[in-house]
């Protein structure tokens, strides 16, 4: 695994942060050092798409990068020995090329399609599990509504949407609280100052996170009929959303 040194050096002016082939190459690096419980966050969802899943339907991956919950769902599912499809989705050729590499260690039976195309456009249905694992905070905030509102139409009944998501706390203070312990995570998993702050600039306008009331609010409006947070670190949240609760 390539250690993530991207923002290291100063960098004047910081580019906006993009999925490209530099920051693929030290994903798996970034990603563990920078989401709290990133692990638990895989196996757990992927032990819940296991759990949900419906033989005939499909899981959905929006977002997917470099495949780390198609490969844990992949041994959830060799657990219960089921066969299943999953489509992967992300809009970064190098992720999904990345991506493709890894689906060659997938156990036998499991039917992955990955689509090099935008969540925003790509056609769902017949759906029993559908994952946004820190991908809607990507989306341009105006867009993410009707998004969820055809993913909902996308599931079948019982189905679920399992949505995790970097946040912020409607009170000031508490927010402030949230991100310096998250600054204090990721310097304490081996970031410098200079490489939170510029990583930080980076993301400015790119990744847009709401509250936890926020997400709650929209995921109701489009119909789910029972929302949980399964797992919540200061500034990060997991939700499982039912459609139809049955
Ligand atoms: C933080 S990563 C997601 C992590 C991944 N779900 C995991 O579990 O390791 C965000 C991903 O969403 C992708 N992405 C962002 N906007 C997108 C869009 N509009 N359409 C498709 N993929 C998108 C990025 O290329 C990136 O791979
Ligand atoms: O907010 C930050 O500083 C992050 O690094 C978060 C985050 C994310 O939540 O997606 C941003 C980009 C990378 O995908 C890894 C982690």
């Amino acid at each position: 695994m390539t250690k993530d040194a991207l923002f290291s050096r100063p960098q004047k002016p910081v580019p906006p942060f993009e999925f490209n082939a530099s920051v693929v190459q030290v994903f798996d690096d970034m990603i563990s050092r920078s989401v709290p419980c990133y692990r638990e966050l895989i196996c757990r969802q992927a032990q819940l798409a296991a759990h949900y899943y419906r033989s005939g339907t499909r899981i959905y991956d929006l977002g997917c990068s470099t495949g780390n919950l198609e490969l844990a769902i992949g041994a959830s599912m060799k657990e219960g020995d089921q066969s299943f499809t999953l489509i992967g989705v992300d809009n970064s050729e190098p992720m999904i090329r990345v991506c493709r590499e890894h689906m060659e260690k997938l156990p036998q039976g499991a039917h992955i399609d990955l689509s090099c195309s935008d969540i925003r456009e790509v056609e769902m249905s017949n759906a029993s599990v559908v994952i946004l694992n820190l991908t809607l905070q990507f989306i341009p905030p105006d867009d993410r509504r009707k998004l969820l509102s055809r993913i909902h139409r996308a599931l079948v009944p019982g189905g679920i949407l399992l949505l995790t998501e970097k946040t912020v706390h409607a009170h000031l203070g508490l927010s402030q609280m949230q991100q310096n312990f998250y600054y204090r995570l990721k310097a304490e998993n081996g970031y410098s100052e200079m490489e939170i702050s510029q990583k930080r600039e980076a993301l400015e306008n790119v990744l847009i996170p709401e509250t936890v009331e926020s997400h709650l609010e929209r995921l109701t409006r489009v119909g789910f009929k029972a929302v949980d947070i399964w797992l919540k670190w200061f500034n990060f949240a997991s939700f499982i959303a039912l459609k139809d609760a049955l």
